[in-house]
């Protein structure tokens, strides 16, 4: 009869203490998972994996140890092991029911945030998605091993230190396989639809990090996409830290994203070009935005999801009635004409990026939500040499405090990499507080839509058709953070794209008198030195859409956008001898109309050229009428935009109204932001350019636009 050793006696004892520690430990996850489900209840949108994981890791650990301790006892009865060998195992298992227990507390953490109203750490929600992941596998590699050394399938057994290095590099090696089996996948799919795999960017994922965040910060907007495409063709491949994404400049694969193959493809992040994760993917085309980058500045709203619904609440007020309603704006055109007058009246030059803005704000909230928030009663900046005159009402105007956090919203996101930024904003993001300022100032019109719902109809719908899109949206839903996105969105949709179109227009007449001539006779011929323009003279005005179309053109206000293929997909190849483009599901397809509707080979030699006759001569004939994606600055098919002759009649009235009181353009060089001093030997329009274009969502004038103008002071004469 044998003995019962010492080792085996402790071992017997530990092992009692670790099962009592786990039945603890299980009737402290039965209370978890009980608490948080009373949390997930009603509004909460809390992911199940963060508490189902730690479970998921503790059970491993659990049967692990389990297994672990009736290994060594019968080991001890047999051959007795040492009490270090114990100890160092002991020692290991401890490691992991720590890891398991960090999950834990990671969980419990976020729940209390998220039960007492908290904002929850972005980097804690992060971690506690992303690891256990990272444990399940390593956990799951590690009892492998053990189960192996224990069980000697190899006849020899691996160093424990081995073991964990083996354990911890498992999820790395998992992904670098997953990544060579998706290639293979993706060639063996493509030649089964008879298609080519694009060329690869050919650099390292460093290299295109910091080729776009340059551009970003310093560069020409869709600069580096353009030179990707010349040097390999208009369709690539560039891999990024999460994914891989596809770049195209070719009119023929627009068309089949945006109208041919329209159900394919869905919402993606235009801004966060390199975070297209593909698993994402589902998160957006069902209309959750997930942890999204854009998420903290556009929510849920029509910009930054897939759906048919908002369309449809929105799509009824761009009727033709509607929107030849022009008294909104003559009565802003009016007072921001008035402003402007003022500010040069002072001897000071005008920043009409700023002005333009404030007339498509004003314009697009009364036209929109049916109340003005009145931007144009604000006082108007002063040139930055002359800043310390801007007072206290111009600070701190809703509006201004509004636009402001916005664009540093826009900026925030765009230095965002990938999606691991809640890593980098751990325990703030920092766009947050900004999109709260933007709600205090979407509220008061939230609460009145809602107020006068509640007066006119009792709190139901009485079947009356809605006067606003914000009244239609209060018909839909009541839910105040669903209204809050729309109204943000739509206030992007609205303001950013009309005031960008108008800022360069006045840059490009700034630089070609002539063309401000021809408008202005165009407008006293249809229109009048003096009168408003209605509906038919502003449709029978040619010259002023061209005009507007060349601009629209060279700076779109959308430059760059992109969308992800549902499923595995086909482009047609430029080349007939080619096979067609392979466009693997989950893909972020990315294209810039910018550098498309600047091609010499699509728009002939003189495409850089400001001309707007292009849209009246034989060139219109020659290249826009045989292939119309080369011009599509509102995008096109099911998804173009809702706004699009609003955006049109606005530009058009204003523009009317503003040559018919302004004339002798020219650009306040010491008031401008001077382009880098490199341009001048760059590619493209880069040499000619006077200001700095940029882009975040849309494209804009950094520093804005300063423009010294005079009064029309004859109008018997152009
Ligand atoms: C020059 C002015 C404008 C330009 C260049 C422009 C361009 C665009 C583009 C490119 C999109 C598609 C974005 C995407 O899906 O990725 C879009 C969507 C949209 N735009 Fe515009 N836009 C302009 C003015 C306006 C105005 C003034 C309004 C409203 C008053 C508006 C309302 C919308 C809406 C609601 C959508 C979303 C449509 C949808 O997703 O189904 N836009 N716009």
């Amino acid at each position: 009869m044998s003995s019962i050793s010492p080792d085996h006696e402790l071992l017997a004892t530990t092992s009692k203490h670790l099962l009592a520690v786990k039945y603890f430990q299980i009737a402290a996850y039965v209370m978890l998972i009980y608490d948080h489900s009373c949390i997930f209840s009603g509004e909460n949108r809390f992911s199940p994996m963060l508490w189902a994981a730690p479970l998921i890791t503790d059970t491993f650990i659990f049967s692990l140890i389990m297994w672990q301790t009736r290994a060594y006892l019968i080991r001890s009865a047999t051959h007795s092991p040492t009490l270090q060998v114990f100890v160092r195992d002991g020692l290991l298992y401890f490691i992991a029911i720590s890891a398991a227990n960090l999950l834990n507390m990671l969980t419990f953490i976020s729940a209390t945030f998220r039960s007492s109203a908290m904002e929850i750490p972005p980097g804690l929600v992060y971690l506690s998605k992303r690891l256990p992941s990272y444990a399940i596998l390593s956990t799951f590699v590690y009892l492998a091993l053990h189960w192996a050394r224990n069980s000697n399938v190899f006849g020899f057994g691996l160093p424990s230190w081995v073991e964990i290095v083996i354990s911890i590099l498992a999820r790395p090696v998992f992904l670098a396989w997953k990544s060579v089996y998706r290639g293979y996948k993706d060639s063996w799919t493509a030649a089964t639809l008879g298609a080519e795999i694009p060329p690869y960017v050919g650099q390292s994922i460093y290299t295109t990090l910091r080729e776009w965040q340059r551009m970003v910060e310093k560069g020409y907007p869709a600069e580096v996409l353009s030179r990707w495409t010349r040097k390999h063709g208009d369709v690539l491949l560039v891999p990024t830290l999460s994914d891989t994404v596809l770049v195209t400049d070719e009119p023929s694969h627009v068309k089949a994203i945006l109208a041919t193959q329209f159900d394919m493809f869905g919402k993606s992040n235009v801004l966060c070009l390199l975070s297209a994760r593909r698993q994402r993917a589902q998160a957006i085309s069902t209309g959750h935005a997930s942890q999204d980058a854009m998420k903290s500045l556009l929510g849920t709203g029509i910009f930054n999801v897939n759906g048919e619904m908002w369309k449809s609440i929105t799509r009824p007020f761009f009727t033709r009635e509607r929107i030849s309603d022009f008294e909104i704006y003559e009565r802003n055109c009016n007072i921001s004409l008035k402003a402007a007058e003022r500010r040069l009246a002072e001897g000071h030059s005008v920043d009409v990026q700023d002005l333009f803005g404030r007339f498509t704000l004003d314009s697009a909230t009364e036209f929109l939500f049916g109340q003005t928030v009145d931007s144009l009663s604000a006082e108007l900046p002063y040139p930055p040499t002359y800043s310390h005159k801007n007072t206290a009402a111009y600070h701190y105007h809703p509006s201004n405090v509004f636009v402001k956090a916005f664009s540093q919203g826009l900026d925030y996101t765009e230095t965002r990499i990938e999606d691991m930024w809640p890593l980098f904003e751990f325990g703030k993001d920092k766009i947050k507080p900004l999109r709260k300022i933007m709600d205090e100032f979407t509220k008061p019109m939230i609460e009145k839509a809602l107020s006068n719902r509640e007066k006119e109809k009792g709190g139901q719908s009485n079947g009356k058709e809605a006067e606003t899109v914000l009244s239609s949206l209060v018909d839909h839903t009541q839910d105040e953070q669903i209204l809050k996105d729309e109204l943000i969105n739509l206030l992007v949709a609205g303001r950013d794209t009309t005031m960008s179109l108008l800022a360069f227009s006045v840059y490009m007449l700034a630089q070609n008198p002539s063309i401000e001539l021809r408008l202005r006779q165009e407008i006293y011929d249809v229109v009048g030195p003096t009168a408003a323009p209605d509906y038919s003279q502003i449709r029978a005005m040619k010259y002023m859409r061209a005009f507007l179309n060349e601009v629209l053109r060279l700076y779109p206000p959308v430059p760059i956008d992109s969308r992800m293929a549902f499923e595995d997909t086909t482009f047609p190849s430029t080349d007939p001898t080619k096979k067609p483009v392979f466009v693997p599901k989950h893909t972020n397809c990315v294209y810039s109309v910018l550098n498309i509707q600047r091609r010499t080979d699509l728009w002939g030699p003189d495409a850089l050229v400001f001309d707007p006759d292009r849209f009246m001569d034989e060139r219109l004939h020659k290249y826009l009428t045989p292939n119309p994606y080369i011009f599509c600055p509102f995008n096109a098919g099911p998804r173009i935009c809702l706004g699009q002759q609003f955006a049109y009649h606005e530009a058009s009235y204003y523009l009317t109204r503003f040559l018919q009181k302004f004339t002798e353009f020219t650009l306040d060089d010491s008031a401008n932001v001077a382009p880098p001093a490199e341009w001048t030997h760059g590619e493209g329009r880069k040499p000619l350019e006077k200001i700095h274009p940029m882009v975040h969502l849309t494209m804009y004038i950094k520093g804005g636009l300063w423009i010294r103008m005079k009064e029309v002071s004859d109008t018997s004469k152009v």
